[in-house]
């Protein structure tokens, strides 16, 4: 089913100028990655001072990888993210430390490649805010994700789950439309579908997803 509107978050940025235009686009939610092997990296302190233009009109996400306590501290205590987005291979009781020790809400990503895949929401759901259904990377791939890869979304078409959740994976204008109407996604995710290079955001191209988002 085609959800009344749909929004969306524009992960991995770095800059003023990208981080403007997700803005002025109307981006519900801004990500900053936090993994130093990630080309969108960006370190805590420059992260909260980026990301102070957004505070009070988006939703300010901190994206990590297996984060121990120390960095989830200090991701906490400098850039006070709204909430955490856990993309590596975290527990549901690792979630749960997490809140606690930052007090953020938290994002779970789900890895899928098949209709299987999509059965983990069911653990996870009790633990998380929002759920995010995430193409599973290419085999040796050094990122879990960013990766721009798609999965099938037909195996998304007609779900429900107990969260808002965000369809990820590479989305961009020219198929973000095709991708809700197909799986009624409430929300949606990009990063390398608004780049011009990999980590390099292209101001034109969020605010291209992000109208076409609008339209979908
Ligand atoms: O973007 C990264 O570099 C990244 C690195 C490590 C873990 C997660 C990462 N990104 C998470 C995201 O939320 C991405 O937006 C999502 O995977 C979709 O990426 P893309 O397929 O490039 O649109």
């Amino acid at each position: 089913m085609r959800p009344m509107t749909t929004r969306a978050k524009i992960c991995g940025l770095t800059t003023p100028d990208t981080l403007d235009a997700a803005l002025a686009g109307g981006a519900a939610f801004v990500g900053a990655v936090v993994f130093p092997k990630s080309p969108r990296h960006i370190d805590p302190l420059h992260a909260a001072t980026l990301f102070d233009r957004a505070r009070g009109k988006t939703g300010v996400v901190a994206v990590t990888v297996d984060a121990d306590d120390a960095l989830l501290t200090e991701i906490a205590l400098i850039l006070k993210p709204d909430l955490i987005q856990l993309h590596g291979s975290e527990t549901p009781g690792r979630a749960a430390q997490v809140r606690t020790l930052t007090g953020a809400g938290i994002i779970r990503a789900l890895s899928v490649r098949t209709a299987a895949d999509i059965e983990a929401a069911t653990v996870w759901a009790p633990v998380v805010d929002h759920l995010m259904f995430d193409a599973k990377p290419p085999e040796g791939s050094a990122l879990p994700g960013g990766v721009g890869a798609t999965f099938d979304w037909t195996l998304l078409a007609g779900r429900t789950f107990p969260r808002p959740w965000f369809l990820a994976g590479g989305l961009d204008a020219g198929n973000v439309g095709e991708a809700v109407r197909i799986t009624g996604a409430p929300l949606v995710d990009v990063s390398s579908g608004v780049e011009s290079a990999p980590g390099v955001k292209d101001p034109a191209r969020i605010a291209a997803f992000l109208d076409a988002v609008t339209s979908a």
